[in-house]
């Protein structure tokens, strides 16, 4: 059977991803293509790449436009997505590329975005226990932040299995498309290019509560949460090196055998052999991450690795492999496990 999806935020970087992947999903049919500014414009002059979608018309964000999908995928700027889910059928798959539905703490919500909290979705990161059975009864997906699919995936097995205390330390690099497209401050080409910086620092970055949420979650208990992003001049990828105290007497044979179970299985999660360290380059363009970990005896403390492409795993990528679960279609339909290299 096929379903058809619309895509809102069509012009965007997370947009264009989405439709690179739907153009391979057996399954998907491409509805209608929606933008805010640039409706009317050709999707071609926002994505040359996507040469089969480049003389279609992108057509005003509405319900309208929206209705009469099986899917709609949402990648607009956070606070767009309550409003227009209210419009659309209940029956419709909504998958929310933004915050909005994230976070189950409204309070954290409020401290974060500023904003009323619009309410909680589930949480469309399939490799955390228990997400697989959430998503395959939804219609509704909120798709995770970039940094916390990327350092979550890092640390989950060490949580599920109590190999650490709940102390984490996270440092993300990321590349620029993370920010989308839209022109920022902090984003000046000239300055990015020649140059590594830190933003966010001190638990002031939107994603420190997502992290709390997801690794408490999995841990049964508080973690606490140090996250410090980090911008580097390259187009996609994000690389998290997280650590965490371990707790006694775990050592690495038993940190690796917790890896091995919860990953082996997992279609779309690689932990590499040993010794092999992530890079953002071996995930570009797949819905991979690749994991590392192992333990700093001298530190006393478990070391993590992994690496996603923040538009595809990050993103487009894990939405399209939710939506699937949803849709009870093989997870890995229409989804890349290659990357592009060099
Ligand atoms: N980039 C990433 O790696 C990740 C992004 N996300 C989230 O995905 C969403 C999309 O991100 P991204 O693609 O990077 O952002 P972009 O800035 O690249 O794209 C935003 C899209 O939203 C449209 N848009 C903007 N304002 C409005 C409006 N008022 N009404 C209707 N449409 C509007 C834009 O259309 P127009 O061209 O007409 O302005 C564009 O199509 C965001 O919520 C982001 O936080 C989540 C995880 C990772
Ligand atoms: C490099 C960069 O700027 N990255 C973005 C995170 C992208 C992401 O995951 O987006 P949302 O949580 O907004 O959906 C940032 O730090 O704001």
């Amino acid at each position: 059977m096929g379903y058809t999806a619309a895509v809102a935020g069509a012009s965007g970087y997370v947009g264009g991803e989405l439709l690179r992947l739907l153009l391979a999903h057996p399954d998907i049919e491409i509805g209608a293509l929606t933008a805010g500014g640039n409706a009317g414009t050709r999707l071609g002059e926002h994505h040359p790449h996507l040469t089969p979608l480049a003389d279609r018309i992108l057509t005003e964000t509405t319900p309208e436009t929206l209705a009469g999908h099986d899917i709609v995928f949402l990648a607009l700027p956070h606070g767009h997505s309550a409003a227009l889910a209210a419009q659309l059928d209940a029956d419709t798959l909504i998958v929310d590329c933004g915050a909005d539905f994230r976070l189950a703490d409204a309070a954290a919500w409020q401290k974060f975005y500023g904003s009323d909290h619009a309410g909680t979705w589930p949480y469309g990161l399939p490799e955390l226990p228990g997400a697989r059975a959430a998503l395959a009864q939804t219609r509704r997906i909120a798709v995770p932040g970039c940094y916390p699919t990327c350092g979550t995936l890092a640390l989950m097995p060490a949580f599920a299995e109590q190999l650490v205390e709940p102390e984490v330390v996270v440092v993300a690099a990321s590349g620029t498309s993370g920010a989308g497209k839209a022109a920022k401050p902090h984003l000046i080409a000239s300055e990015v290019m020649g140059s590594v910086s830190v933003y966010g620092v001190g638990g002031a970055h939107r994603h420190n509560p997502e992290f709390v949420q997801n690794l408490s979650a999995v841990a049964g208990t508080p973690v606490r949460v140090s996250f410090t992003p980090v911008l580097v001049p390259m187009p996609r990828g994000i690389l998290a090196t997280c650590s965490a105290p371990l707790k006694p007497a775990i050592g690495l044979d038993e940190v690796r055998a917790a890896y091995q179970r919860h990953y082996d299985a997992e279609p779309f999660v690689h932990l590499l052999p040993e010794g092999q360290w992530p890079t953002t380059a071996m995930t570009l363009g797949a819905n991979t991450a690749a994991v590392q970990v192992t333990v700093d005896e001298a530190a006393g403390r478990l070391v993590a690795v992994a690496a996603i492409d923040n538009l595809t795993k990050g993103t487009a990528g894990g939405a399209i492999q939710s939506a699937n679960l949803a849709l009870g279609l093989p997870e890995t339909t229409g989804l890349p496990m290659t990357g592009v290299a060099p």
